[in-house]
């Protein structure tokens, strides 16, 4: 059962670019040892006393749909969030559409100590070899955009190179194909990568419907308030993933600490 995915949509341009881009360089070879690995699954379903949910906060310098973020220096933004309790840091990678690369994954995780998810539109297994020997943690694969073979293999590559992978589906039929491929920590993203159109009830949907059949669920995209938290926490999620309403804050270290707070809004 493969899902075809529409050819003028955004997720799919992004993903002939990656494709391109990856044939015209060939493999990365790393130019650091591994760090030990960070457990990303452990720290996503650890009961933290008095947070409302866990949180892996994102760095990115700007977003197709946000546009640019007032922040540069994403590492003092990282160690602000792991200071205000996150349980993980999201990177985004991809250049051309964030601003990201490589080195902001290296430079974040050599400052934080909870373990760092690479965010980026990965096509291949190779991708996730690469990853790992650069040390991140975790990888990020879209359900939406892989064909099912592609997404068993590349779940598998993750496993064999022992990278968390975090596989995101926007819909319910996607996130059946993400757990058919074999995934374990399954993300419902709010956001139709497709349209990036963003509605906060599609985890709340969706997530109830899959409940006990991924180790862990995250919600993901457009959260903003510590109700947002509540709600997908009592949704079934472990986790949310937040990056725009934070990264518009002048500190997104203390505007995340401020959402993990009852009673208190950005
Ligand atoms: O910045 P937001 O709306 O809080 O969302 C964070 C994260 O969920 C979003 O960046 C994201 C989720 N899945 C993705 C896939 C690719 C790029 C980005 C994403």
């Amino acid at each position: 059962m493969s899902a075809p995915v529409p050819p003028t949509d955004k997720l799919e341009a992004i993903f002939a670019r990656k494709r391109r881009e990856l044939a015209a360089r060939g493999p990365r070879v790393a130019e650091h040892p591994r760090p030990p690995g960070r457990d990303f699954a452990a720290a996503l379903t650890r009961h933290r006393p008095g947070l409302p949910i866990n949180v892996i906060a994102e760095v990115k310098r700007r977003s197709p749909s946000g546009g640019d973020f007032p922040h540069t220096d994403l590492v003092s933004v990282a160690r602000g969030y792991e200071a205000a309790g996150a349980c993980a840091i999201s990177v985004l990678t991809d250049d051309v559409d964030f601003g990201g690369s490589l080195e902001d994954l290296l430079q974040v995780r050599a400052a934080v100590s909870v373990p760092v998810l690479r965010k980026d539109f990965l096509v291949a297994p190779q991708e996730i070899e690469e990853s790992a020997a650069l040390g991140a943690d975790a990888i990020l694969l879209i359900a939406d955009a892989l064909e099912d073979g592609a997404l068993a293999e590349m779940v598998a590559t993750a496993r064999a190179c022992r990278v968390a992978a975090l596989v995101e589906a926007h819909t319910q039929e996607h996130a059946e194909r993400a757990l058919q491929a074999g995934a374990e920590l399954v993300g419902i993203n709010n956001r139709n990568l497709a349209t990036l159109r963003t509605d906060i009830a599609t985890a709340l949907r969706v997530i109830p419907l899959l409940r006990g059949r991924a180790k862990t669920f995250v919600a993901e995209s457009g959260l903003k308030t510590h109700e947002d938290f509540v709600a997908a926490r009592s949704a079934g999620a472990d986790a949310v993933l937040v990056g725009e309403s934070l990264l518009r804050a002048p500190h997104p270290g203390e505007a995340l600490a401020r959402l993990l707070t009852p009673g208190k809004t950005t």
